[in-house]
Protein backbone atom coordinates (compact mmCIF):
# COMPACT_ATOMS: atom_id res chain seq x y z
CA UNK A 1 0.00 0.00 0.00
CA UNK A 2 1.19 3.60 -0.73
CA UNK A 3 2.37 5.39 2.18
CA UNK A 4 0.07 8.38 1.31
CA UNK A 5 -2.74 6.44 2.06
CA UNK A 6 -2.74 6.78 5.46
CA UNK A 7 -3.98 9.41 7.59
CA UNK A 8 -3.55 10.78 10.91
CA UNK A 9 -6.54 12.96 12.82
CA UNK A 10 -5.00 14.07 16.60
CA UNK A 11 -7.58 16.22 18.25
CA UNK A 12 -7.58 16.50 22.15
CA UNK A 13 -10.53 15.42 24.15
CA UNK A 14 -12.75 18.69 23.33
CA UNK A 15 -15.81 19.74 25.80
CA UNK A 16 -18.08 22.82 23.47
CA UNK A 17 -20.35 24.75 25.24
CA UNK A 18 -21.42 27.55 26.63
CA UNK A 19 -20.13 27.64 30.51
CA UNK A 20 -17.90 24.71 29.97
CA UNK A 21 -15.14 26.58 31.41
CA UNK A 22 -16.14 26.10 34.89
CA UNK A 23 -15.69 22.19 34.26
CA UNK A 24 -11.90 23.20 34.96
CA UNK A 25 -11.57 22.13 38.58
CA UNK A 26 -13.51 18.93 37.83
CA UNK A 27 -10.93 17.97 34.71
CA UNK A 28 -8.15 19.37 36.64
CA UNK A 29 -8.44 17.39 39.66
CA UNK A 30 -9.19 13.93 37.21
CA UNK A 31 -5.82 14.84 36.14
CA UNK A 32 -4.75 15.10 39.71
CA UNK A 33 -3.27 18.59 39.77
CA UNK A 34 -2.82 20.55 43.30
CA UNK A 35 -1.16 23.34 42.21
CA UNK A 36 -1.24 24.90 38.07
CA UNK A 37 0.65 27.39 36.56
CA UNK A 38 -2.43 29.45 35.13
CA UNK A 39 -1.56 31.18 32.30
CA UNK A 40 -2.89 34.55 30.55
CA UNK A 41 -2.63 37.85 29.42
CA UNK A 42 -3.60 41.29 30.89
CA UNK A 43 -6.37 41.45 28.92
CA UNK A 44 -7.98 38.71 29.49
CA UNK A 45 -7.75 39.37 33.04
CA UNK A 46 -9.67 42.77 32.54
CA UNK A 47 -12.41 41.02 30.85
CA UNK A 48 -12.92 38.86 34.34
CA UNK A 49 -12.04 35.48 32.73
CA UNK A 50 -8.80 34.63 34.85
CA UNK A 51 -10.19 35.20 37.62
CA UNK A 52 -13.05 33.28 36.49
CA UNK A 53 -10.99 29.77 36.33
CA UNK A 54 -9.11 30.66 39.35
CA UNK A 55 -12.35 30.87 41.14
CA UNK A 56 -13.32 27.71 39.48
CA UNK A 57 -9.92 25.64 40.38
CA UNK A 58 -10.22 26.89 44.21
CA UNK A 59 -13.84 25.01 44.24
CA UNK A 60 -11.95 21.86 44.14
CA UNK A 61 -8.93 23.43 46.19
CA UNK A 62 -6.75 23.38 42.88
CA UNK A 63 -4.01 26.33 43.42
CA UNK A 64 -3.12 28.42 40.71
CA UNK A 65 -0.13 30.62 40.30
CA UNK A 66 -0.51 33.12 37.48
CA UNK A 67 1.77 34.13 35.08
CA UNK A 68 -0.14 37.21 33.28
CA UNK A 69 2.91 38.57 31.32
CA UNK A 70 1.96 37.34 27.87
CA UNK A 71 1.98 39.51 24.84
CA UNK A 72 0.51 38.92 21.35
CA UNK A 73 2.63 37.54 19.24
CA UNK A 74 4.45 35.41 22.26
CA UNK A 75 7.66 36.29 22.75
CA UNK A 76 10.56 33.36 23.16
CA UNK A 77 11.04 35.63 26.55
CA UNK A 78 7.81 35.19 28.28
CA UNK A 79 8.07 31.13 27.25
CA UNK A 80 11.33 31.06 29.53
CA UNK A 81 10.12 33.43 32.34
CA UNK A 82 6.84 31.41 32.44
CA UNK A 83 8.80 28.04 32.49
CA UNK A 84 11.42 29.64 35.48
CA UNK A 85 7.39 30.65 36.97
CA UNK A 86 6.04 26.76 36.80
CA UNK A 87 9.67 25.23 38.16
CA UNK A 88 9.64 27.94 40.89
CA UNK A 89 6.36 27.30 41.64
CA UNK A 90 6.27 23.58 41.36
CA UNK A 91 3.51 23.25 39.51
CA UNK A 92 2.43 19.97 38.34
CA UNK A 93 0.35 21.57 35.12
CA UNK A 94 -1.11 24.20 32.73
CA UNK A 95 -4.38 25.81 32.19
CA UNK A 96 -4.44 28.53 30.02
CA UNK A 97 -6.95 31.23 29.55
CA UNK A 98 -7.03 33.60 26.40
CA UNK A 99 -6.41 33.95 22.92
CA UNK A 100 -3.88 31.84 21.17
CA UNK A 101 -0.89 33.88 22.34
CA UNK A 102 -1.46 32.88 25.84
CA UNK A 103 -2.58 29.32 24.47
CA UNK A 104 1.02 29.01 22.75
CA UNK A 105 2.94 30.68 25.73
CA UNK A 106 2.07 27.48 27.55
CA UNK A 107 2.37 25.35 25.04
CA UNK A 108 5.81 26.56 25.08
CA UNK A 109 6.53 26.82 28.54
CA UNK A 110 5.23 22.90 28.94
CA UNK A 111 7.66 21.62 26.24
CA UNK A 112 10.93 23.72 28.24
CA UNK A 113 9.49 22.23 31.55
CA UNK A 114 9.31 18.65 30.04
CA UNK A 115 12.77 18.77 27.34
CA UNK A 116 14.87 21.87 29.46
CA UNK A 117 16.91 24.03 27.03
CA UNK A 118 15.33 27.38 24.83
CA UNK A 119 12.32 27.53 23.20
CA UNK A 120 13.87 28.28 20.19
CA UNK A 121 15.90 24.68 19.78
CA UNK A 122 12.27 23.33 19.10
CA UNK A 123 11.56 24.60 15.96
CA UNK A 124 10.14 22.54 13.24
CA UNK A 125 8.62 19.98 12.60
CA UNK A 126 8.57 17.00 15.33
CA UNK A 127 11.46 17.96 17.20
CA UNK A 128 9.67 17.63 20.33
CA UNK A 129 10.46 14.56 22.17
CA UNK A 130 9.15 14.43 25.70
CA UNK A 131 5.50 15.18 26.26
CA UNK A 132 4.34 18.63 28.20
CA UNK A 133 2.83 18.49 31.90
CA UNK A 134 -0.72 17.83 31.46
CA UNK A 135 -2.20 21.39 29.62
CA UNK A 136 -5.94 22.17 30.05
CA UNK A 137 -6.32 25.04 27.62
CA UNK A 138 -9.68 27.85 27.83
CA UNK A 139 -10.05 29.84 24.48
CA UNK A 140 -11.40 33.06 24.86
CA UNK A 141 -11.03 34.56 20.88
CA UNK A 142 -13.00 32.27 18.06
CA UNK A 143 -10.16 32.38 15.64
CA UNK A 144 -6.66 30.67 16.33
CA UNK A 145 -7.91 27.05 17.38
CA UNK A 146 -4.32 26.58 19.52
CA UNK A 147 -6.70 24.68 21.89
CA UNK A 148 -6.71 21.98 20.26
CA UNK A 149 -3.94 22.20 17.48
CA UNK A 150 -0.72 20.54 17.08
CA UNK A 151 1.12 24.19 16.87
CA UNK A 152 2.92 26.51 18.75
CA UNK A 153 3.92 30.29 17.29
CA UNK A 154 6.55 31.47 19.26
CA UNK A 155 8.76 35.30 18.23
CA UNK A 156 11.86 34.75 18.20
CA UNK A 157 12.93 38.32 19.53
CA UNK A 158 16.43 39.15 18.51
CA UNK A 159 15.96 37.72 14.80
CA UNK A 160 12.19 39.46 14.83
CA UNK A 161 10.83 36.42 13.07
CA UNK A 162 8.19 34.13 13.92
CA UNK A 163 9.08 30.25 14.81
CA UNK A 164 6.96 28.17 14.55
CA UNK A 165 6.54 24.35 16.42
CA UNK A 166 4.54 21.84 14.47
CA UNK A 167 4.13 18.35 17.37
CA UNK A 168 1.83 15.50 18.19
CA UNK A 169 3.12 16.34 21.65
CA UNK A 170 1.79 20.54 21.55
CA UNK A 171 -1.88 18.33 21.57
CA UNK A 172 -3.37 20.05 25.16
CA UNK A 173 -5.27 17.24 27.07
CA UNK A 174 -8.39 18.77 27.61
CA UNK A 175 -10.07 21.54 25.16
CA UNK A 176 -12.96 23.76 27.21
CA UNK A 177 -14.56 25.95 24.23
CA UNK A 178 -16.73 27.97 25.83
CA UNK A 179 -18.27 30.56 23.45
CA UNK A 180 -19.04 32.72 26.21
CA UNK A 181 -15.83 34.02 27.12
CA UNK A 182 -15.75 35.39 23.42
CA UNK A 183 -18.55 38.11 24.19
CA UNK A 184 -16.30 40.34 25.53
CA UNK A 185 -14.20 40.59 22.51
CA UNK A 186 -14.37 43.61 20.55
CA UNK A 187 -15.08 44.46 17.22
CA UNK A 188 -11.85 44.41 15.70
CA UNK A 189 -10.59 41.47 18.33
CA UNK A 190 -13.40 39.64 16.44
CA UNK A 191 -12.88 40.38 12.95
CA UNK A 192 -9.43 39.72 12.45
CA UNK A 193 -9.77 36.40 14.72
CA UNK A 194 -12.52 35.33 12.68
CA UNK A 195 -10.50 35.75 8.91
CA UNK A 196 -7.61 33.78 10.51
CA UNK A 197 -10.34 30.89 10.73
CA UNK A 198 -11.30 31.19 7.23
CA UNK A 199 -7.47 31.38 6.92
CA UNK A 200 -7.11 28.14 8.69
CA UNK A 201 -10.36 26.61 6.71
CA UNK A 202 -9.41 27.83 3.22
CA UNK A 203 -5.77 26.72 3.11
CA UNK A 204 -6.34 23.29 4.66
CA UNK A 205 -8.62 22.26 2.05
CA UNK A 206 -5.96 22.77 -0.42
CA UNK A 207 -2.62 22.16 1.29
CA UNK A 208 -1.24 19.01 0.12
CA UNK A 209 -1.75 17.30 3.34
CA UNK A 210 -5.33 17.42 3.54
CA UNK A 211 -7.34 14.63 2.94
CA UNK A 212 -11.27 13.68 3.46
CA UNK A 213 -10.87 13.52 7.11
CA UNK A 214 -9.80 17.48 6.75
CA UNK A 215 -12.00 18.69 4.14
CA UNK A 216 -15.00 18.13 5.62
CA UNK A 217 -14.22 20.25 8.47
CA UNK A 218 -12.43 22.83 6.28
CA UNK A 219 -15.41 23.71 4.15
CA UNK A 220 -17.53 23.73 7.08
CA UNK A 221 -15.52 25.92 8.36
CA UNK A 222 -15.78 28.44 5.18
CA UNK A 223 -19.39 27.93 5.31
CA UNK A 224 -20.37 28.83 9.24
CA UNK A 225 -17.19 32.03 8.88
CA UNK A 226 -18.94 33.36 5.61
CA UNK A 227 -22.42 32.87 7.13
CA UNK A 228 -21.89 33.94 10.49
CA UNK A 229 -18.74 36.77 10.80
CA UNK A 230 -20.79 39.24 9.79
CA UNK A 231 -23.92 38.81 11.54
CA UNK A 232 -21.68 38.32 15.16
CA UNK A 233 -20.13 41.65 14.02
CA UNK A 234 -23.58 43.02 13.37
CA UNK A 235 -24.68 41.79 16.69
CA UNK A 236 -21.72 41.24 19.09
CA UNK A 237 -24.05 40.11 22.21
CA UNK A 238 -25.98 37.36 19.97
CA UNK A 239 -24.84 34.11 21.85
CA UNK A 240 -26.19 32.11 19.36
CA UNK A 241 -23.48 34.18 16.51
CA UNK A 242 -20.44 33.86 19.14
CA UNK A 243 -21.26 30.33 19.44
CA UNK A 244 -21.27 29.73 15.37
CA UNK A 245 -18.14 31.62 15.36
CA UNK A 246 -16.44 29.03 17.68
CA UNK A 247 -17.95 25.98 16.27
CA UNK A 248 -16.33 27.59 13.10
CA UNK A 249 -13.20 28.12 14.66
CA UNK A 250 -13.19 24.89 16.06
CA UNK A 251 -13.77 23.35 12.39
CA UNK A 252 -11.34 25.01 11.27
CA UNK A 253 -8.68 23.74 13.78
CA UNK A 254 -9.20 20.14 12.96
CA UNK A 255 -8.44 20.54 9.32
CA UNK A 256 -5.54 22.95 9.96
CA UNK A 257 -4.23 20.65 12.88
CA UNK A 258 -4.11 17.41 10.74
CA UNK A 259 -3.83 19.23 7.11
CA UNK A 260 -1.79 21.80 7.72
CA UNK A 261 -1.67 25.32 6.22
CA UNK A 262 0.04 27.26 3.04
CA UNK A 263 1.78 30.45 2.02
CA UNK A 264 -0.81 32.56 3.65
CA UNK A 265 0.32 31.56 7.01
CA UNK A 266 4.26 31.20 6.15
CA UNK A 267 4.18 35.10 4.67
CA UNK A 268 1.89 36.26 8.43
CA UNK A 269 4.03 34.59 10.21
CA UNK A 270 7.13 36.55 8.66
CA UNK A 271 5.03 40.03 8.65
CA UNK A 272 4.01 39.19 12.71
CA UNK A 273 7.64 38.79 13.54
CA UNK A 274 9.22 41.62 11.77
CA UNK A 275 6.18 44.25 12.82
CA UNK A 276 4.41 42.69 16.05
CA UNK A 277 1.16 43.17 14.50
CA UNK A 278 -2.32 40.92 14.41
CA UNK A 279 -2.17 37.96 13.43
CA UNK A 280 -5.37 38.12 12.02
CA UNK A 281 -5.02 41.17 10.48
CA UNK A 282 -1.80 40.00 8.62
CA UNK A 283 -3.81 37.24 7.29
CA UNK A 284 -6.55 38.59 6.00
CA UNK A 285 -4.38 41.35 3.94
CA UNK A 286 -2.63 38.07 2.17
CA UNK A 287 -5.68 35.76 1.86
CA UNK A 288 -7.07 36.91 -1.57
CA UNK A 289 -3.26 37.36 -3.26
CA UNK A 290 -2.64 34.19 -2.15
CA UNK A 291 -5.80 32.16 -3.37
CA UNK A 292 -5.22 34.56 -6.56
CA UNK A 293 -1.56 32.87 -7.20
CA UNK A 294 -2.93 29.35 -6.10
CA UNK A 295 -5.87 29.14 -8.24
CA UNK A 296 -4.28 27.53 -11.33
CA UNK A 297 -2.78 24.49 -9.05
CA UNK A 298 -5.98 23.78 -7.63
CA UNK A 299 -8.78 25.14 -9.93
CA UNK A 300 -11.41 22.46 -8.24
CA UNK A 301 -10.61 22.73 -5.07
CA UNK A 302 -11.15 27.08 -5.17
CA UNK A 303 -14.39 25.90 -6.50
CA UNK A 304 -15.58 24.33 -3.60
CA UNK A 305 -14.65 27.04 -1.33
CA UNK A 306 -16.38 29.94 -3.53
CA UNK A 307 -19.79 27.21 -3.28
CA UNK A 308 -19.33 27.16 0.76
CA UNK A 309 -18.51 30.87 0.46
CA UNK A 310 -22.24 31.35 -0.94
CA UNK A 311 -20.89 32.11 -4.67
CA UNK A 312 -23.24 31.18 -7.39
CA UNK A 313 -20.74 29.33 -9.73
CA UNK A 314 -23.46 28.54 -12.64
CA UNK A 315 -21.61 29.00 -15.84
CA UNK A 316 -18.59 30.40 -14.48
CA UNK A 317 -15.46 29.64 -16.55
CA UNK A 318 -12.31 28.89 -14.13
CA UNK A 319 -11.42 32.61 -14.66
CA UNK A 320 -14.44 33.81 -13.24
CA UNK A 321 -14.44 32.15 -10.50
CA UNK A 322 -10.95 32.84 -9.60
CA UNK A 323 -12.08 36.72 -9.98
CA UNK A 324 -15.38 36.00 -8.00
CA UNK A 325 -13.57 34.33 -4.98
CA UNK A 326 -10.95 36.85 -4.74
CA UNK A 327 -13.34 39.69 -4.60
CA UNK A 328 -15.72 37.57 -2.15
CA UNK A 329 -12.74 37.41 0.62
CA UNK A 330 -11.99 40.95 0.09
CA UNK A 331 -15.47 42.06 0.49
CA UNK A 332 -16.08 40.13 3.37
CA UNK A 333 -12.98 41.45 4.99
CA UNK A 334 -13.65 45.10 4.16
CA UNK A 335 -16.93 44.38 5.56
CA UNK A 336 -15.68 42.90 8.57
CA UNK A 337 -13.78 46.69 8.68
CA UNK A 338 -10.17 45.31 7.89
CA UNK A 339 -8.98 48.02 5.27
CA UNK A 340 -6.06 49.37 4.56
CA UNK A 341 -3.04 47.22 3.17
CA UNK A 342 0.58 46.73 3.99
CA UNK A 343 2.09 49.84 3.12
CA UNK A 344 -0.95 51.44 5.66
CA UNK A 345 0.81 48.83 8.47
CA UNK A 346 3.99 50.30 7.95
CA UNK A 347 5.64 47.49 5.51
CA UNK A 348 8.27 49.01 2.39
CA UNK A 349 9.19 48.02 -0.62
CA UNK A 350 12.53 47.39 1.31
CA UNK A 351 11.33 45.10 3.69
CA UNK A 352 10.34 43.06 1.14
CA UNK A 353 13.34 40.73 0.24
CA UNK A 354 13.69 39.74 4.00
CA UNK A 355 9.84 39.06 4.37
CA UNK A 356 10.09 36.90 1.66
CA UNK A 357 13.37 35.10 2.93
CA UNK A 358 12.17 34.47 6.41
CA UNK A 359 8.35 33.41 4.71
CA UNK A 360 9.94 30.80 2.41
CA UNK A 361 11.98 29.19 5.90
CA UNK A 362 8.44 28.79 7.50
CA UNK A 363 6.97 24.98 7.48
CA UNK A 364 3.89 26.27 6.20
CA UNK A 365 4.68 26.96 2.89
CA UNK A 366 5.58 23.28 2.37
CA UNK A 367 2.33 22.41 2.00
CA UNK A 368 1.02 24.95 -0.15
CA UNK A 369 -0.29 23.49 -3.59
CA UNK A 370 1.66 25.92 -5.56
CA UNK A 371 5.53 25.73 -4.50
CA UNK A 372 6.61 29.84 -5.11
CA UNK A 373 9.66 30.83 -6.12
CA UNK A 374 11.11 33.41 -3.36
CA UNK A 375 10.23 36.48 -6.51
CA UNK A 376 7.12 34.84 -6.25
CA UNK A 377 6.42 35.64 -2.75
CA UNK A 378 8.09 39.10 -3.10
CA UNK A 379 5.70 39.47 -6.05
CA UNK A 380 2.86 38.83 -3.50
CA UNK A 381 3.89 41.08 -1.03
CA UNK A 382 3.90 43.80 -3.13
CA UNK A 383 0.61 43.33 -4.55
CA UNK A 384 -0.55 43.55 -0.86
CA UNK A 385 1.50 46.56 -0.13
N1 LIG B 1 -1.06 27.53 17.74
C1 LIG B 1 -1.86 27.67 16.71
O1 LIG B 1 -2.38 26.68 16.19
C2 LIG B 1 -2.13 29.03 16.18
C3 LIG B 1 -2.98 29.19 15.07
C4 LIG B 1 -3.20 30.50 14.62
C5 LIG B 1 -2.62 31.57 15.26
N2 LIG B 1 -1.79 31.37 16.33
C6 LIG B 1 -1.15 32.48 17.05
O2 LIG B 1 -2.08 33.03 17.96
C7 LIG B 1 -1.74 34.41 18.19
C8 LIG B 1 -2.96 35.27 18.01
O3 LIG B 1 -3.96 34.88 18.91
P1 LIG B 1 -5.39 35.59 18.93
O4 LIG B 1 -5.70 36.09 17.58
O5 LIG B 1 -6.34 34.66 19.58
O6 LIG B 1 -5.16 36.87 19.84
P2 LIG B 1 -4.23 37.11 21.13
O7 LIG B 1 -4.23 35.93 22.01
O8 LIG B 1 -2.93 37.65 20.66
O9 LIG B 1 -5.04 38.28 21.86
C9 LIG B 1 -5.14 39.57 21.28
C10 LIG B 1 -5.69 40.57 22.30
O10 LIG B 1 -7.04 40.22 22.58
C11 LIG B 1 -7.27 40.17 23.98
N3 LIG B 1 -8.34 39.19 24.22
C12 LIG B 1 -8.31 37.85 24.00
N4 LIG B 1 -9.49 37.29 24.28
C13 LIG B 1 -10.29 38.29 24.71
C14 LIG B 1 -11.65 38.34 25.16
N5 LIG B 1 -12.44 37.25 25.16
N6 LIG B 1 -12.15 39.54 25.53
C15 LIG B 1 -11.38 40.66 25.49
N7 LIG B 1 -10.10 40.67 25.07
C16 LIG B 1 -9.56 39.50 24.69
C17 LIG B 1 -5.94 39.80 24.58
O11 LIG B 1 -5.83 40.26 25.91
C18 LIG B 1 -4.97 40.53 23.65
O12 LIG B 1 -4.80 41.86 24.07
C19 LIG B 1 -0.64 34.75 17.21
O13 LIG B 1 0.61 34.76 17.85
C20 LIG B 1 -0.72 33.63 16.18
O14 LIG B 1 0.51 33.39 15.53
C21 LIG B 1 -1.56 30.13 16.80
FE1 LIG C 1 -3.73 31.45 12.03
Amino acid sequence: MDSISFRKFVVPEMIFGNGSFALVDGYAKRFGLKRVLLVSDPGVTEAGWTEGVIGCLGKSGIEAELFNAVSSNPKDREVMAGADCYRAAACDGIVAVGGGSPIDCAKGIGIVCSNGGHILDFEGIDRVPLPMPPLICIPTTAGTAADISQFAIISATQEQRKVAIVSKALVPDLALIDPLTTTTMDRSLTACTGIDALVHAIEAYVSTGGSPLTDLHALEAIRLVSRHLPKVLAQPDNLEQREAMMLASTHAGMAFSNGSLGAVHAMAHSLGGLLDSPHGDCNAQLLEHVVAFNYPACPQRCRRIAEAMGIDLVEMTDGAVRAALTSAIHALRARAGIVGSLADRGVTREMIPRLAANAMQDPCMVTNPRQPSRGEIEAIYVAAL
